[in-house]
């Protein structure tokens, strides 16, 4: 029944939703521009910034979106550019008949492969969103004696996963997943509560040893804090993408995992989460890499993982619910408190940053949050700047009419307002310092 219940949810979100706006015929040229509308009185953020101009302002209400995934239908059949008339001539003179009962089949093949795909996706969902029903029905009130907690630090090189496994395990979009190194700025809270246990995690930026095994000198004062808090942390997690260190072995990851694992911590659970299984195609290879750190007396047990696609999460999840201890819980589990949800808001904007523009500039910029409101209606109204030192940057970062900031802007929104299920009213100005 459940899963019934969650094909019907599958079936309605796959099917074109109504808007609640119509949709503006002024879209596309709003979904290509960030410019505002000019007609729309209530616009005068910008107007008189002319150094940094209008279309550096990206303002979510001067524009309709309609549901996730406006941009691009996948599931439609590409289409051929060609005129298939003087195709099929083309394919007869040069290949004969046989070819387009070939050319139907390899289509039908195409076709049943599309559909089993599609099928084997709706299961996945459909059993997910029974899980998630489920696990809606289990939100009951747990008593503070009752209570268990686990804090649990997530250390690694840049680049090993952390935030990728964070996300994963917390169920929500906490820290910022990219191509790119040093995407964790702040350290994020996630927080997991299940039954009568909450676990939160603390996603480190990028610690580092140097060659030799101490900290690195230029990163100290930063680092340094970081590194004492680790101590702290019921559990710690440390975690390297075993892909790259089949590779391109690296010896400050290999000073990093022998340095957490060379003795028992009197008060710390520390495990070895062997990341990026996926990418292996060789299993033996796996083998050969927890061979390496197998006799490291510092950790208690090893997992071999995907963060990203959740091979050997649940298992890693239990162990951790098992370490939880009797303790109140720190965090409120039916609310995000406002500065987790604010640096979700940074963080979310921050990804399709890195998503869309390219070269080092996401990590010049500044990067600020100016104004945070909860409006009447429960919507929240949020605006940051991102605050470039050159010129160049900011053409870049605004695109052409305003292209550029109006997608990250777009994006952003859809997804935080699909995080925080209300509606939210971004506002992003690209300005020049
Ligand atoms: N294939 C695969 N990719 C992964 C996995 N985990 C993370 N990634 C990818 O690796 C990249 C880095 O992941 P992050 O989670 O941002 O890494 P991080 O350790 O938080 O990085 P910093 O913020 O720089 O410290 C992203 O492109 C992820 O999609 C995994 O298990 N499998």
């Amino acid at each position: 029944m459940k899963a019934l219940r969650a094909l019907r949810t599958i079936t309605a979100t796959l099917s074109p939703k109504p808007h609640k706006t119509p949709l503006n015929p002024t879209f596309l040229h709003h979904f290509y521009s960030a410019q505002p509308q000019e007609e729309d009185p209530s616009h005068n953020l910008n107007s008189s910034d002319s150094e940094n101009g209008p279309d550096s302002v990206f303002d979510s209400t001067h524009y309709t979106v309609p549901g996730l995934g406006f941009e691009t239908n996948s599931q439609a059949p590409q289409q051929p550019t060609w005129d298939e008339k003087y195709r099929e001539k083309a394919d007869d003179l040069i290949f004969g008949k046989d070819t387009q009962k070939r050319k139907l089949k390899i289509l039908e093949e195409e076709e049943e492969r599309r559909r089993r795909v599609l099928a084997k996706a709706l299961l996945e969902a459909a059993l997910e969103a029974a899980d998630d029903e489920d696990e809606e029905e289990e939100e009951v009130v747990v008593k503070e004696e009752d209570q268990k907690s686990l804090s649990v630090g997530i250390i690694g090189a840049p680049n090993a996963g952390k935030s990728a496994l964070t996300n994963y395990m917390v169920g929500t979009k906490v820290a910022a997943v990219s191509r790119k190194t040093n995407t964790t700025t702040h350290e994020v809270l996630g927080v997991m509560t299940k039954e009568n246990t909450q676990i939160c995690f603390f996603d480190t930026p990028g610690l580092m040893l140097d060659k030799s095994g101490y900290i690195h000198k230029d990163m100290k004062v930063r680092v340094e804090s970081a590194w004492s808090s680790v101590n702290l942390y019921d559990v710690l997690i440390v975690i390297f993408d075993v892909d790259r260190h089949l590779t391109r072995p690296d010896q400050r990851v290999i000073k990093l995992i022998q340095h957490m694992g060379s003795q028992p911590h009197p008060k710390q659970k520390r495990i070895l989460c062997i990341n990026k299984v996926d990418l292996v195609k060789k299993k033996k290879d796996l083998l050969k890499a927890a061979k390496q750190f197998e006799d490291l007396p510092g950790f208690e047990r090893y997992f071999m993982i995907s963060g990203l696609k959740g091979y050997g999460v649940k298992d890693l999840t239990q162990y951790l619910m098992e370490q939880a201890v009797k303790r109140p819980w720190d965090e409120d589990p039916f609310t995000l408190s406002e500065e987790v949800m604010k640096n979700i808001s940074l963080e979310v904007v921050r990804e399709r940053l890195l998503d869309h523009v390219h070269q080092e500039i996401p990590y010049q910029i500044e990067h600020r949050l100016i104004d945070w409101k909860e409006l009447r209606d429960g919507s929240l109204r949020i605006e940051q700047h991102l605050i470039t030192h050159k010129l160049s940057q900011r053409k870049i970062l605004v695109g052409k009419n305003g292209s550029k900031i109006g997608r990250i802007g777009i994006e952003a929104n859809e997804e935080l307002r699909s995080i925080f299920k209300r509606e939210v009213h971004l506002i992003l100005q690209v300005r020049l310092k």
